[in-house]
């Protein structure tokens, strides 16, 4: 049976597919992005990373009960402490220092997804906020295992294989089948007329994604 979740692909299939296959995401698996291209989208997603943790500070306000307190501040943990750890100290090894990136200013692109993240969410309920937040938490979990699997791949002194094996990385996969879990609990109860709602909130989050990656190509 086709999942809700996978509903919300298929009614968003190319946009869904021009985030996934991005000219970005190819150059990644294929070793042949410009180092300076990731240096900037680096910089870029750790601005994106802590609204991304003020998102999930914003799904505990919107918690029905406890469990869902529960479920948020999980999340909130899991980016703070491990999320943005890990990137962080990557950005070390790709020499920007902590200390940089906080005076970095935001990029059109990190501006219009943040800012539409937490606008769906503040208007929004629960569910909103998550439709709107799967774009990335999914994404980068099908991201990394279809670079995996792609013929261009290259492994052998690709500099980003790390990026790659973060988001393939089983503690990360278990994060991403969690997510999907979740909004097909969710889903499933809904009528024709709030999913189709939440198809524009997913297909417009999915444009976004995409424009981040395009903004670390431009160097915009
Ligand atoms: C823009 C963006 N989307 C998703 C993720 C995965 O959390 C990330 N780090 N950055």
């Amino acid at each position: 049976m086709t999942s809700s979740f996978e509903m919300l692909k298929i009614r968003n299939a190319g946009e869904w597919q021009a985030y996934r296959e991005h000219d970005f995401v190819c150059r990644l698996g294929a070793g042949t992005l410009p180092e300076e291209a990731f240096r900037h989208y680096l910089k870029q997603d750790y601005l994106f990373l802590v609204q991304f943790a003020r998102a999930w500070g914003l799904a505990v306000y919107k918690s029905r009960d406890l469990d869902e307190i529960r479920q948020g501040l999980e999340s909130l943990k899991a980016i703070v402490e491990v999320e943005i750890g890990l990137h962080v100290g990557y950005c070390a090894e790709w020499s920007i220092p902590e200390k940089a990136l906080a005076d970095v200013p935001p990029s059109p692109a990190t501006l219009a997804y943040t800012d539409y993240v937490l606008e769906t969410g503040l208007h929004g309920d629960l569910t909103d906020l998550h439709v709107a937040l799967a774009p990335c938490i999914i994404g980068y979990g099908e991201i990394a295992l279809w670079l995996q699997a792609q013929p261009f791949l290259k492994t052998d002194g690709n500099p980003y294989t790390a990026w790659i094996e973060m988001y393939a990385s089983p503690d990360y996969q278990a994060l991403v089948r969690s997510e999907i879990e979740w909004l097909d609990r969710r889903l499933a109860s809904l009528d024709e007329t709030a999913i189709s709602c939440l198809s524009g909130i997913f297909g417009k989050a999915t444009r976004l994604e995409a424009d981040f990656w395009q903004m670390g190509l431009d160097l915009t």
